[in-house]
């Protein structure tokens, strides 16, 4: 695993939100499907034709180990872009997870797969193979503009992209925003009573 990812996956999405200034956030509505799910990856796009998910595998067989693919399923609730056979395909390569603006189905055995998947929720109908659809173009996703090889994490409060090349930067901003609300919760917590009311006097006195 490279270092990058390593790093990452041991930062919350919060501070790497509150280090990008909260401009890349994915909507809300793409939720993880089981809350321990972390995953922080280099993006391999995919684009979808309405109801449709063969592109879906065009992405599984040019990832990289470690990638994670992020699909616009334009929001289609109705046909699922994956279910845990194809899950498994990803898993098998190392693949790291599936981010979608669209549903998946089998989800009992995906969970049991554990291959962790961010979507808008769960359909029982499979996608559409007619084909069509494009792997490594730029999407929208949740409101966000993902290019191919963008940075992705996500956890159990949502996903946030990282634009390419400004990895190091957020990085380093998360990290300092996340020993920063360490020393605020340890100034605040340490006394009980005494120390929440004085917390509280001196924030509010700013
Ligand atoms: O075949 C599909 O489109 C989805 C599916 O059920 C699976 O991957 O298990
Ligand atoms: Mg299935």
């Amino acid at each position: 695993m490279s270092n990058l990812i390593e790093k990452f996956l041991a930062i919350p999405t919060t501070a790497i939100s509150d280090a990008t200034g909260g401009h890349t956030n994915l909507d809300a509505k793409i939720k993880p499907l089981s809350d321990h799910y972390k995953i922080a990856g280099r993006a391999v796009t995919v684009r979808l034709p309405d109801g449709e998910n063969k592109a879906v595998l065009e992405a599984i067989s040019i990832a990289q180990k470690g990638d994670i693919i992020v699909i616009d399923a334009k929001g289609n609730t109705n046909r699922a872009v994956a279910g845990d056979f194809v899950a498994s395909l990803a898993k098998g390569l190392g693949i790291q997870g599936f981010v979608v603006n669209g549903v998946i189905r089998d989800i009992a055995a995906m969970r049991e797969l554990d291959f962790p998947i961010f979507a808008l929720g769960t359909t029982v109908a499979s996608g559409n193979k007619h084909g069509g659809g494009k792997v490594n173009v730029p999407i929208a996703i949740g409101g966000v503009s993902v290019q191919p090889g963008d940075f992705i994490v996500g956890d159990v409060d949502g996903v946030v992209v990282i634009p390419q090349g400004e990895e190091e930067e957020i990085l380093k901003k998360a990290e300092e925003k996340l020993a920063k609300d360490e020393a605020r919760e340890k100034e605040a917590l340490a006394n009980g009573e005494e120390s929440i009311r004085k917390y509280l006097e001196k924030a509010l006195a700013k």
